[in-house]
């Protein structure tokens, strides 16, 4: 079984049913290998807050932050945070260089692309096999050093966008490690009572996540050109994030639509300045379910184009994730088995959105 996060999709290779057609711009009508049949964009796409409820906006200054956090974890597994202290021209650095990839000609980008069963790199959305269709989108992934990908994408400066992509990655590393702690706090888990140290501790949970430097993450830069026929094609579709958690940061271009269980597609509106947070399938497992990941998907309209980057935060490739001894009694049995990012990666590339019931031990008592 493969340990790093690079290799967890070996052995599961990325094979779209269509070529990537990488040319949006000279697009005038949409090739039929983009359209979704009405009963898989599940309801029409531009819905979405009707009325009701919208996703929480947390003021990380605010003194109830972490009471905050956990009723919005508990009750969306999403929200957005302000005051959050990633400086406003980092973010604005970041969208110019997500706008700098996606603009160049499509001979660049494909020289850079994602190898089938490789994990950094230009191309289609990884859950593209899983559509007969298309999607409206390009990515970039990073895991590791971008230099790679980068010195192909532009041979005489590679520099300019790695530096900007390390300086991002470390300010949302931090970010995200506070996040977690606030999120690991609001369901009453301390510092004390995660042993850190050995790798299967008796703690359940997170094993060995004290040393930062270990810590997995990846950068998703994302682009969804505007469309000619914007309500049969879909941006992104619906998924949740293997992730502890993802930090996200939209341009102006709204998009993003979050599904709670039994609820309608609301939209988590752009705010200026703001990032989104997205419970991931690892929160979701650690908690032992009473935070759940977010079910999310991206539609794209016809006017503007929208980038996102999404900084995808997880544990060290080789711990094992399990629900917290903590949150365990009889009349909470574990739900969950241990997995490692990098297995669950695997088998989220096997199974999909059927991936965390696929390492579900049983059913919750009160649902017997
Ligand atoms: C670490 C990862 C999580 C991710 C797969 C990836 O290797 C890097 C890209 C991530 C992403 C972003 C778009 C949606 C998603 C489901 C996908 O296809 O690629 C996620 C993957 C994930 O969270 O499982
Ligand atoms: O573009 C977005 O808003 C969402 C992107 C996303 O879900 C992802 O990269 O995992
Ligand atoms: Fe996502």
């Amino acid at each position: 079984m493969p340990s790093i996060l690079s290799d967890a999709f070996q052995g599961y290779p990325v094979e779209p049913h269509h070529p990537m057609h990488v040319d949006f711009k000279s697009v005038k009508e949409l090739p039929e290998s983009y359209v979704w049949a009405p009963q898989q964009l599940e309801d029409n796409p531009s819905s979405g807050n009707f009325h009701g409820e919208s996703v929480p906006v947390i003021d990380l200054h605010d003194p109830s932050a972490v009471k905050l956090i956990g009723h919005a974890c508990k009750t969306w597994g999403v929200f957005q945070i302000t005051n959050h202290g990633i400086p406003q021209e980092l973010l604005d650095e970041i969208e110019c260089a997500a706008r700098n990839l996606f603009s160049l000609p499509s001979q660049q980008k494909l020289a850079a692309s994602r190898s089938p069963d490789g994990i950094s790199g230009y191309g289609v959305a990884r859950i593209s096999c899983f559509f007969p269709k298309l999607m409206w989108s390009e990515g970039f992934t990073i895991v590791g050093s971008p230099m790679e990908h980068a010195s192909r994408l532009w041979p005489h400066d590679p520099r300019t966008f790695c530096d900007t992509i390390e300086e991002y990655k470390k300010e949302m590393k931090g970010l995200a490690g506070r996040l977690m702690w606030l999120m690991l706090g609001s369901l009453g888990v301390t510092e004390e009572d995660i042993i850190w140290g050995s790798n299967n501790n008796n703690n359940g949970g997170l094993g060995d996540c004290s040393k930062v430097d270990d810590i997995c993450d990846a950068l998703q830069l994302n682009h969804y050109p505007a469309c000619p026929d914007p309500e049969r094609v879909m941006g992104l579709a619906a998924h949740t994030d293997s992730t502890l958690l993802t930090i996200l940061h939209q341009n102006n271009a709204s998009g993003l639509q979050v599904q709670r269980e039994g609820d309608c597609w609301r939209t988590v509106p752009p705010l200026a300045g703001a990032l989104v947070v997205n419970v991931g399938d690892l929160l979701h497992i650690l908690s032992n379910g009473l935070y759940p990941s977010i079910l999310h998907r991206v539609v794209v309209n016809r006017t503007n184009h929208r980038l996102s980057v999404a900084y995808l935060y997880g544990p060290p490739s080789r711990v094992e994730i399990s629900p917290l001894k903590k949150l365990i009694s009889t009349a909470h049995p574990p739900l969950y088995r241990p997995i490692t990012w990098t297995e669950y990666l695997g088998t989220k590339a096997k199974h999909f959105n059927r991936a965390l019931s696929s390492v579900r031990l049983c059913v919750p008592i009160q649902g017997l």
